[in-house]
This record gives structure tokens, sequence and C-alpha cells, in this order.
């Protein structure tokens, strides 16, 4: 049962014909329950509850500061402090998380199905996070529900995890985070589910281009403001919006500090990269020409404003004397080679 709009509803049936009244505004027309009220839905996904309980780590998995009480009190603290460049020794600790990362997004992406529901999928990811002794990052950090955001069609990111059953044509992002050994690793991919339509297809393409791009001018000297300048014009170029609200960002022992990385252009980032430093760039593109988006009462999900998909693509990188590591790499796909 969701906090918002959670009343408990008698539905009256019309005897005549046996169809709901809409008297109550969290009766769909079709007569499906609707939690959410009289909230205005932007495309046909809905939330499917009720969410299953939150999974236990077990006692021995170092836990963040936030495990507890869902506050990040360090984040807070460091708050207005320019990006930190980490030593030899924390830069191995970040190689190491973030290869756990890499391996448990293959594992989850593995079960990409039909039928699967993304309830399934976090189950799947928390259990090969605290096998790995690692603990999984969105768990109660601001309070978010469940061990990984999974956004599907037009959620832009932070989708929570329900009894949805994935739909052959669907297209899914699995953004997986994790702490372990003081440090946190945060990458993210999106897939299709079976064969998806050409639109989708491209978008996919695009988005994860316009990343490749992004990373190849990180190096020492260049300047964060340049990553929206490098993505937004591959970007329209393809048909495709990029959204302005959520950034790349600071990570290592904080799951999100300085520097801000906005993906689209003339945007007024701060500071030069400099070795040792390490942050994510997770670009997120809307189909069509809307970029802004619109969050459901579930306090979470963010969803494009027209109800088209979103597509995004994050790596975790640190920046190396000479250039660019990308920490959370993995295999090419071959399913995106080729134009977008
Ligand atoms: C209060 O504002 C919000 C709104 C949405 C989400 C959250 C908190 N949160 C939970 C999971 C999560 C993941 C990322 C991330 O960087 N993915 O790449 C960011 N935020 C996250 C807070
Ligand atoms: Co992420
Ligand atoms: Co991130």
């Amino acid at each position: 049962c969701f906090k918002a709009g959670c009343k408990t509803h008698k539905i009256v049936h019309d005897l005549a014909t046996r169809q709901p009244l809409l008297e109550d505004p969290n009766i769909n027309k079709d007569g499906t329950f609707n939690p959410f009220g009289s909230f205005k839905f932007t495309g046909d996904l809905r939330p499917k509850y009720p969410l299953s309980p939150m999974r236990p780590v077990p006692a021995h998995i170092k836990r963040p500061d936030y495990a507890e009480d869902g506050n990040p009190i360090s984040e807070a603290r460091r708050a207005s402090t320019l990006a930190r460049a980490l030593n030899p020794e924390e830069q191995e600790k970040m190689r190491t998380v973030c290869r756990l990362g890499r391996e448990i997004l293959d594992i989850a992406a593995s079960h990409i199905k039909p039928g699967v529901t993304t309830d399934f999928i976090d189950e799947v990811v928390h259990n090969a996070t605290i096998e790995r002794n690692a603990y999984p990052s969105p768990l109660n950090y601001r309070g978010f529900p469940k061990s990984v955001c999974l956004s599907v069609n037009e959620v832009i990111c932070h989708g929570i995890p329900d009894q949805r059953k994935l739909q052959e044509g669907d297209i899914v992002n699995i953004d997986i985070s994790l702490y372990y050994d003081g440090f946190h690793g945060d990458l993210n991919e999106t897939y299709p589910v079976g064969r998806v339509d050409e639109d989708s297809m491209k978008l996919m393409r695009t988005t994860r281009q316009s990343l490749d791009a992004a990373i190849a001018i990180c190096k020492p000297g260049a300047l964060f403001r340049d990553i929206g300048k490098t993505i937004e014009p591959i970007a329209r170029a393809n048909g495709c919006t990029v959204v302005r609200t959520y950034c790349g960002h600071g990570i290592n022992d904080l799951f999100h500090c300085a520097p801000n990385v906005p993906h689209y252009a003339k945007n007024k980032a701060i500071g030069t990269m400099k070795p040792g430093m390490t942050f994510t760039i997770e670009p997120m593109l809307n189909l069509g020409h809307n970029w802004d988006l619109v969050h459901w009462p579930d306090n979470w999900t963010a969803t494009t404003i027209d109800g088209k998909r979103s597509a995004q693509f994050e790596e975790t990188l640190l920046i190396t004397e000479t250039g660019v590591e990308v920490l959370t790499a993995g295999k090419r796909r071959d399913d995106l080679l080729g134009s977008s």
C-alpha cells in the first residue's frame, strides 16, 4: 500500500452494467486500481503494487552512513567542497568496487526477458551484491525503498522495482550502485526486452554514442562543462533531447559529491578534471523534443512529460595522468553497434 493516496476504497458497482462507478479517483476507466488517485500519467506505464518487503543486508556487510536512517549526513557535510582527487590506494578500491558493479549489472541483464517482474531483477541484484559482501547503495538512500533503480520505457530514472512484468518491446534501464570497502561504484545500461521498435534502438544507440564521445574528451585539464557541449549535439542530430534535471556526479567514499556534471550544452559546471578524480557521466536522452520530466506521486519515479521513451547509460570514470580509465567498463554491445 502506498502512503500517497492510500485509502481503503469501496468500489460501487452499477448494478445494471456491473461497471465500477468512477466516483472513486483511485479507479481507472478500465476498473483497475490507481493508487495515485487523480494523477495524470503521461504514458501507458503504471506501477504494480504491492512492493515486496525491504530486503535485509547481513550485519557483517559494511554499510554507508545513511543505511539506518536514510540521511547521507556525510554528503551534507562535504556539500560545498570541490571535487577531490583520490590517492593510489583509494583509486585501487574504486577499481575493485566498480569491477564488482559491472559483474552485478551483467548478471541482472542476463535475466531480462518478457514475463520477469522488475521486483525479481531487484532480488537478483540484491543477492548478487550481498554475495560479494557489498551494500546496494540505493537501499534507503534518502529513503529509496529498493536495491536498484529499474526504469522502463518513459521512465527517465529512479524507477522502483515492483510487480510489473517486463513485456516484449519494452526498454529497461538497470542502474546498479554498490558500496564496498568504503567506496561506491555506479553504472547503468538500457536494454531491449525481446525485439523493440527502431526508434527505441536508435534512442539507445544515440545515448551510448553520446556517453562514449563524452568519455573521449576526459583527461587532466578538460573542463567539466565541456561534457554537455559534447553530448547535446549528438542527441539533437538524432532526434533526441537531453534531460537537464539529473546530472553526473562525483563518486568515491560518498555516493554523490562534487563535481556536478550536466549532460546538456551551455551549462555552468565548475571545475577542471585532475588525476585521481572519480565521477560518473550518465546521460539521459528522451525521444523527441521535450527534455523536462514529471515525478509520479511515489516521489521517485521520473518520467517524460509526453510519454515518449527515454534511455540512459552510465559509467564511473577515473582521471589518470594521461587520460581517463573507465572503471565500470564492460563488453561492447553488438545490438548497439552501427549508426544510431
Ligand atoms: C530526493 O531526490 C531524489 C530523487 C530520486 C532519487 C533519489 C535518490 N536516489 C536513489 C537511487 C539513486 C541513484 C542515483 C544515481 O546516481 N544513479 O546513477 C541518484 N540518486 C538516487 C533522490
Ligand atoms: Co547510477
Ligand atoms: Co549516478
